[in-house]
């Protein structure tokens, strides 16, 4: 197959050189990233040591694929899906933390919008290198649940470049529990500049937990069965499994860069505000680090 990934930054980047062992893939990156890669290849280091070939560009627009891949940060999903809706894709798939990013890209594009979530972890520690550091998995599925047959061809040329993958046909349930994991863990870790390890026990727990319960009244409100120990036991097992990890918003404030919380707690709250449900630990978590954004952002 051949793939585009719109927004090679860490995980774009992981990815694209994961699939480019397998398939033809052109990136969509900043340079000097765009042109390390399209000149010396790109470097996946880490859980990984290998040298890849591969595209890069850094326009975005009238591009073919088979399949884009969409892993910009969700503040920046509206120009990408301008940009995409430019190109020809026979699909395209988010693997994008937060939520609303696949119904604005639906809203611009005529072809299927997939879901996805993933957990490997990755850095771009120079222009041309990722790092993995931490080996995960990528779900996807049709948005709206059910089987698809473009869910299914593109999971089968994930698993064929060597990438975990699951297709599911539960994905609104899935997006909403990577929702809770996201709304516990990381707001509470930027604010607390803790690793993601610290929310195993303690108020910091607690506080984690209660954001993955009022996300699981929000999710069940919406129609998707997400039982608050399901949202909870899913923000312990992440917190145990990436107990060393700087969460990715703890590295966006750290970095004094814009952060997801919008499409986070902000998200959580809002949807709650909808449908009358009051979301108060989200709605502090939002508020304090909209506050750190208003001060310190970019
Ligand atoms: N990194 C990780 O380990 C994981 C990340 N995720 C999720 O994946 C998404 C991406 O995260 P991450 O890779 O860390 O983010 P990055 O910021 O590293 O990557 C996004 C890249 O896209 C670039 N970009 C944005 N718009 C365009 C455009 N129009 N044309 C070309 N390039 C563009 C950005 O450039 P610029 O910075 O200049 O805007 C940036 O380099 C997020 O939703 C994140 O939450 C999920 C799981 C793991
Ligand atoms: C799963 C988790 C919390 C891992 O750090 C993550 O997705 C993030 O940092 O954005």
């Amino acid at each position: 197959m051949n793939f585009v990934v719109f927004g090679a930054g860490s995980l774009g980047t992981l990815v694209g050189g994961l699939l480019a062992r397998e398939h033809a893939v052109t990136l969509v990156a900043r340079d000097p990233h765009a042109t390390a890669v399209r000149e010396s290849g790109l470097s996946v280091a880490g859980e990984f040591d290998f040298l890849v070939g591969a595209d890069a560009t850094t326009d975005g627009t009238d591009r073919r694929a088979d399949c884009a891949i969409v892993t910009v940060k969700a503040f920046h999903t509206e120009t990408a899906a301008r940009e995409l809706a430019t190109g020809e894709f026979d699909a395209v798939l988010s693997l994008q933390n937060g939520m609303g990013n696949e119904d604005l890209l639906a809203a611009h594009l005529d072809c299927p919008v997939l879901a996805g979530t993933a957990t490997y972890g990755a850095v771009l520690t120079e222009p041309g290198r990722v790092e993995c550091t931490g080996i995960g998995e990528v779900v996807l599925g049709a948005r709206d649940g059910g089987q698809s047959d473009p869910a299914d061809r593109i999971g089968t040329a994930f698993s064929a470049a060597g990438i975990e993958t699951t297709i599911a046909d539960d994905m609104p349930r899935r997006l909403w529990e990577k929702l809770a994991v996201n709304a516990g863990i990381n707001p509470t870790t930027a604010l607390a500049r803790v690793e993601n390890g610290a929310l195993r026990s303690g108020d910091a727990e607690e506080i984690a937990a209660t954001a993955a319960r009022e996300t699981a009244a929000v999710a069940r409100a919406e129609g998707v069965k997400l039982p608050d120990e399901d949202a909870v036991a899913a923000v312990r097992t992440v917190a145990e499994a990436t107990a060393a990890n700087t969460s990715s918003m703890r590295q966006d404030v750290e970095a004094g860069r814009r952060t997801e919380i919008d499409a986070i707690n902000g998200y959580v709250v809002a949807r709650g505000e909808k449908r009358d449900i009051d979301t108060p630990v989200n709605r502090t978590l939002a508020g304090l680090v909209k506050a750190w954004e208003q001060e310190n952002g970019p």
